[in-house]
């Protein structure tokens, strides 16, 4: 039994109000999971004996997200729970753990059909875990470990096999023998699955601490073949062996662009279906290391990398070129540098319009102030509007 701190306490009232209008009600899954890791909790996830429409009328503040999955949100205190009606299909009498002697109740039923032992685990509200598959040995023992037979389990939802690398990403932890070998007979399915769901596994597999294992089982069990993008990407052993964790998808992609320049970044933002955040932040990083290439590290080098695109910038530099820069060095000259934007300039579009009144407005005048700046952050004019005015008078537009 554990006390019920922080999220489980604030989440306490729902299960209250669920059992008090007679359903049964439990936390579950990852949430439990993460609580024994003592790693940060992220959403609490609510499992229970009520269908959808009776949370729905049970609660006043609820987001019917996937009814048709027996799925709903209940927000309370400005936090949002996932509240889902036990899943009873289908046969699970021979996935016990052996210790237990019969299934009494129907949450045992709902943890048989989840995908590992690890997140096949429950908690009631005195903070008892109800794990009925050796969930907590396998945490200690650090395993991913199919809940029953792992056959069934990704033929369900083949989604999960990437789960299982996802898991070893994220927490280093080991396959077991039994989920690999049913991985390895699995894996096709893979194909069938939406790509957006892919994509979402592959970000938490590049973000994960120990992404060089998730990795390597990736590379091991020949996955890439069914996977977007991977499918085509030759260099996928050098990058494993140099990849570092805390990779978002936008370095990710630059980094197979630069590693297999036949493969555009649009062609893998379109394959992964990426937003177009994504998309902006892959093509800005590549121009930053395209710049680099050429130029190395200068003052426009840093003034374009955003800041919280210098760190990222730094992980790509010491994969690519193996010696790694000082990420504080590029903290600093960016720093130091004369502006850090464009409105900074002491001069403006008005200013240059008044030191020529006879010259018709255009184009002109923003190319001119990209100059100016260009020259300002290399250090080649003071920013001052004297200085600036000046220099625009020994070099006037050309009219044309
Ligand atoms: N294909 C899936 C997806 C989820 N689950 C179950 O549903 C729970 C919640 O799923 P989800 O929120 O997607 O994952 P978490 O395990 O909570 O992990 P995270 O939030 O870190 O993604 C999981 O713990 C697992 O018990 C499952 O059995 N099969």
């Amino acid at each position: 039994m554990i006390p019920l701190t922080g999220p489980f306490q604030e989440a306490l009232s729902i299960i209250n109000t669920i059992e008090d209008n007679g359903y049964e009600a439990y936390f579950v899954g990852g949430c439990i999971r993460d609580y024994l890791l003592q790693r940060p909790i992220g959403d609490i996830d609510i499992t229970t004996s009520a269908k959808p429409e009776e949370i729905q009328s049970i609660f006043t503040n609820v987001i019917p997200v996937g009814i048709e999955h027996g799925t709903v949100i209940v927000r309370h205190n400005h936090i949002n729970y996932e509240v889902t009606t036990f899943r009873l299909e289908g046969e699970y009498s021979d996935h016990r753990h052996p210790d237990y002697v019969e299934f009494v109740d129907k949450i045992d039923m709902d943890l048989a059909r989840r995908d590992f032992t690890i997140n096949a685990l429950a908690m009631n509200k005195h903070g008892e875990i109800i794990d009925l598959f050796g969930g907590q040995q396998d945490l200690t023992d650090q395993v991913i470990r199919t809940v029953g037979n792992g056959h069934e389990r990704f033929k369900e939802d083949p989604l999960r096999i990437l789960r299982a690398i996802r898991f070893s990403s994220q927490l280093g932890f080991t396959l077991a023998d039994d989920t690999i070998t049913a991985i390895r007979d699995e894996r096709h399915h893979i194909q069938g699955l939406a790509v957006e769901r892919i994509t979402v596994e592959i970000t938490k597999l590049f973000a994960g601490k120990h992404v060089d294992k998730g990795l390597r089982y990736l590379d091991e069990l020949e996955l890439s073949p069914y996977i977007p993008v991977f499918k085509d990407f030759s260099s996928m052993t050098s990058f494993i062996q140099t990849i570092k964790p805390v990779f978002s998808l936008a370095e990710i992609i630059c980094l197979i662009h630069q590693l297999q320049t036949n493969i555009a970044i649009s062609d893998i933002v379109k394959q992964w279906k990426c937003s177009n955040r994504t998309r902006k932040e892959a093509l800005l990083l590549n121009d930053a290391i395209n710049y680099y290439k050429e130029n190395g590290i200068d003052n426009l080098l840093v003034y374009k990398l955003l800041p919280n695109y210098i760190d990222a910038f730094g992980r790509i530099v010491s994969i690519l070129f193996i010696s790694s820069i000082e990420i504080k060095q590029l903290y600093q000259l960016k720093e130091q540098l004369p502006i850090h934007t464009k409105n900074e300039l002491k001069i403006n579009g008005h200013d240059i319009l008044d030191m020529f009144p006879t010259v018709k407005k255009g184009p002109w005048i923003h190319e001119l102030l990209m100059t100016l700046e260009k020259l300002v952050v290399i250090g080649d004019i003071p920013n001052e509007k004297t200085m600036l005015k000046e220099w625009i008078k020994w070099n006037p537009p050309v009219q044309k």
